[in-house]
């Protein structure tokens, strides 16, 4: 089983190399290449709408020696929390300041460079739980404002529901009915895509509050999953992982 960091950062007309990102970041001793193979982190080709990444070649190359970090700050849990299941663990990332600091900043690229700096969005919707380690923080860079996505029962006031399965079982998620206004620009956000179960839920009810869902940034995506086929907007994430 490996995790690999790859290249989703593409559009190299809109990414503007961040100068103070390599300043920043200890010199790469990645003992993960970037891969030769096509860009696996958008879903151009296949999803319904085509992504805007385009290949991999014009990456800059600060964001590939942050991408080899954060990979290698991931754990593995064999069976947790289910038999088969291998967890990835992101918390590592969050207990140490810098890596913290280098993945809002990779996130800032990705999302500014996969839909340019003219369609951010008007609105980050994080998904519970641990979209909402970074969803904040990333909406505040980007001058958007955060709405969390819940699992049902835990929000005030009149909400929608969605139901979805996981790649360890069901649940349901909900939002508050007056959380987005109706043509907002909306960006979802989370850790990771495995079946793509949660994201596509989250994708339905930014729909039913009459959001434009622009699409999805992830930190990881378990490709072997296929998840990104049920997500109806591009979806761009930094890592991706798991070999079966
Ligand atoms: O693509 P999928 O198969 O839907 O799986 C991905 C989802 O699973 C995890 O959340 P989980 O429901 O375990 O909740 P947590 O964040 O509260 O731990 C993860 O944070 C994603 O939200
Ligand atoms: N393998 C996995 N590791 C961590 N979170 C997940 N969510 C769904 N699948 C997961």
């Amino acid at each position: 089983m490996t995790v690999e960091p790859t290249d989703s950062t593409s559009n190299s007309a809109q990414g503007n190399p961040d100068s103070t990102l390599a300043s920043r970041i200890s010199p790469s001793t990645s003992s993960h290449p970037p891969p030769s193979k096509a860009d696996p982190t958008t879903n151009a080709g296949q999803g319904r709408k085509p992504s805007t990444s385009a290949s991999s070649s014009s990456q800059q190359p600060d964001l590939k020696i942050i991408k080899a970090r954060l990979h290698r700050a991931l754990r593995q849990y064999p069976d947790f929390p289910s038999p088969g299941i291998i967890f990835e663990d992101i918390l590592p990332i969050f207990a140490d300041p810098e890596l913290h600091g280098l993945l809002l900043e990779a996130l800032e690229l990705q999302v500014v460079s996969s839909f340019g700096e003219a369609n951010k969005p008007d609105v980050v919707v994080g998904l519970e739980a641990r979209g909402f380690l970074f969803g904040p923080s990333l909406a505040l860079r980007l001058g958007a404002s955060f709405v969390p996505v819940r699992k049902q029962g835990k929000l005030p006031g009149p909400t929608e529901t969605a139901s979805y399965k996981k790649e360890y079982g069901e649940d349901f998620f909900q939002m508050q009915k007056d959380a987005i206004n109706s043509g907002q620009k909306v960006l979802i956000v989370d850790d990771i895509i495995a079946t793509g179960g949660s994201a596509a839920a989250a994708g339905s009810l930014v729909h039913q509050l009459g959001g434009s869902l622009i699409g999805y940034i992830f930190i990881l995506e378990l490709d072997f999953l296929k998840g990104r086929a049920k997500l109806n907007a591009p979806a761009h994430t930094l890592l991706t992982g798991q070999e079966k």
